[in-house]
């Protein structure tokens, strides 16, 4: 792994890397509620918050909107995705290189792998070769590591879990996002497989203001790095409050309720402590 953590998309050693590729990933259906942020423009305006490391999207959109947005956000470009039409074994193409993310201006770049499909051995080995290249322009990569495919059902369970970050940590990740695997324990173990990387939450489906920043509470004190979010910020018609929160949660190490205004900044502060 490289030392990242001067790397832009790294904030005092955590990051919050917004995810804007559901459009190719789920398709249209994910912006149902919020039909203005088909506009990708809105989500880069969003991804301006002070607690956003980094806008993680397919190369077609970088392309189209980052320009606008190259002073005021880091670009994630993501290498590989599949759409929710291919009803095949969980496999992800390879769309665009290295070398062209690198030009178009990314500060890291992104790769899915689904350990346990039976396209392991071709996205591994595509995997090596995004990761060496990746290394020639000192770019970070960040592994989508989503264990699933064949008999692999229950992608969250904590041993599947620890084993994503596990196997992030030995392809030559720098970091692993990974689904919460349930228990404040079992992402502490998750974190303890990946050695010196760092771990990041990924968001999941929307929840509660509550509920979400718990998780990520417990994802910081668990040893994680913060997390790659998508539904739970953008899907909100004025993310700033969500944002001002994982602001808190993430690199003030607030307790979610101290980030919520209910409790006192003493008590959270204690808390932090004492977790
Ligand atoms: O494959 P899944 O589990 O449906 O989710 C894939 C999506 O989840 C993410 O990894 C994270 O986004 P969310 O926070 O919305 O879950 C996206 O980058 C991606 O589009």
């Amino acid at each position: 792994m490289l030392p990242i953590d001067d790397s832009p998309i790294v904030r005092d050693g955590k990051s919050v890397i917004l995810a804007m590729d559901h459009g190719l990933e789920h398709g249209p259906v994910d912006f149902e509620d919020v039909p203005e942020k088909l506009d990708p423009a809105q989500v880069f305006e969003t991804a301006t918050h002070d607690a956003v490391t980094a806008i993680a999207v397919q190369k077609g959109i970088a392309e189209g909107y980052y320009p606008s947005y190259e002073n005021d956000v880091n670009l994630l470009v993501k290498l590989n995705g599949t759409s929710n039409l291919w009803m095949g074994e969980p496999d992800s193409a390879v769309n665009c290189s290295v070398e062209y993310a690198a030009e178009i201006g990314a500060d890291a770049v992104g790769f899915t792998v689904y350990g346990g499909s039976n396209h392991e051995i071709e996205m591994v080995e595509e995997f090596r070769e995004i990761q060496e290249e990746a290394r020639e322009y000192g770019l970070p990569v960040v592994m989508w590591s989503y264990p699933r495919g064949q008999g692999l059902k229950n992608d969250t369970k904590p041993s599947t879990i620890s084993y994503a970050t596990r196997l992030a940590l030995e392809l030559g990740a720098d970091i692993a996002k990974v689904k919460y695997p349930g228990s404040r324990e079992a992402m502490a173990h998750a974190c303890r497989c990946a050695g010196d990387m760092k771990v990041v939450m990924s968001g999941g489906s929307k929840t509660s203001d509550e509920e979400f920043l718990s998780t990520v509470e417990s994802t910081i004190r668990s040893g994680g790095s913060g997390l790659a979010v998508g539904r739970n910020v953008w899907q909100r018609e004025d993310p700033t409050p969500l944002l001002d929160g994982l602001e808190s949660v993430i690199y003030e190490e607030q307790t979610a309720g101290a980030a919520l205004g209910n409790e006192s900044e003493a008590d959270a502060t204690d808390a932090a402590i004492e977790g």
